[in-house]
């Protein structure tokens, strides 16, 4: 690695259920286990045995989550079985803080959100080789009833038309040959190419 200093902005990494992000994200950090860093979510559930605040998550009450939210403090909100989850941008720029580059995997609703604040952050956008490719990986990875598959490729043309914007996102990387995209993440967040020197 060159001593070229690497920004500590925060890398949002978005694309269609299926694309791949997870398979890429669990490579980067592998190879780099020490230069990334996970925002801490908050959630109105309970904590589990051995489960610490500020650690795992964030534990509030739903009022607290309910007030920030209105008051614009966060990414991203969702409810799941009856609780609330989030990310804070304050959780964001805590990883900063701490000298690490957060990524951030979220939804086309998120990185639009983050648009919205002053994180600063650069937009990764991860495409299929083509809409067929995505359908085949979403049933081969078996995770998914026919619903959820035909749910998530309804939103996948969604992403696809966001992603076609220029200016959108700063980096576009088909994920065809795994081993492509991936030198190409990796490039790109280390600014080993032309497109991340000049959003830098
Ligand atoms: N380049 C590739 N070629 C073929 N298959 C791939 C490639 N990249 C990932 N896959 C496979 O596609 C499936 C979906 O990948 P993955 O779970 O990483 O997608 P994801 O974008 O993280 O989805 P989600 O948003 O639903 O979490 C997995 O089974 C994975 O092994």
């Amino acid at each position: 690695m060159s001593t070229q200093t690497i920004p500590k902005r925060p890398v949002v990494v978005s694309g269609p259920s299926g694309t791949g992000k997870s398979t890429l994200l669990k490579r980067l950090f592998a190879a780099h286990p020490d230069t990334f860093g996970f925002s801490v979510s908050h959630t109105t559930r309970m904590p589990r045995p051995g489960e610490k605040d500020g650690i795992n998550y964030h534990f509030v009450t739903r009022e607290h989550m309910v007030k920030a939210i209105a008051n614009h403090e966060f990414i991203e909100s969702a409810e799941f079985s009856g609780n609330m989850y989030g990310t804070s941008i304050k959780a964001v720029k805590d990883v900063m803080d701490n000298s690490k580059i957060c990524i951030l995997d979220i939804d086309m609703q998120g990185v639009k959100s983050v648009k919205q604040t002053d994180l600063n952050a650069r937009f990764v956008f991860i495409a299929p080789p083509s809409p067929e490719a995505l359908e085949e990986r979403l049933r081969k990875r078996g995770t998914e009833t026919e619903e959820s598959i035909q749910l998530r490729l309804q939103t996948a043309r969604d992403e696809l038309d966001y992603a076609a914007v220029t200016g959108n996102h700063d980096k576009i990387i088909i994920n065809d040959v795994l081993e492509d995209a991936y030198r190409q993440l990796e490039d790109y967040i280390f600014c080993k190419d032309a497109a991340s020197a000049l959003s830098s």
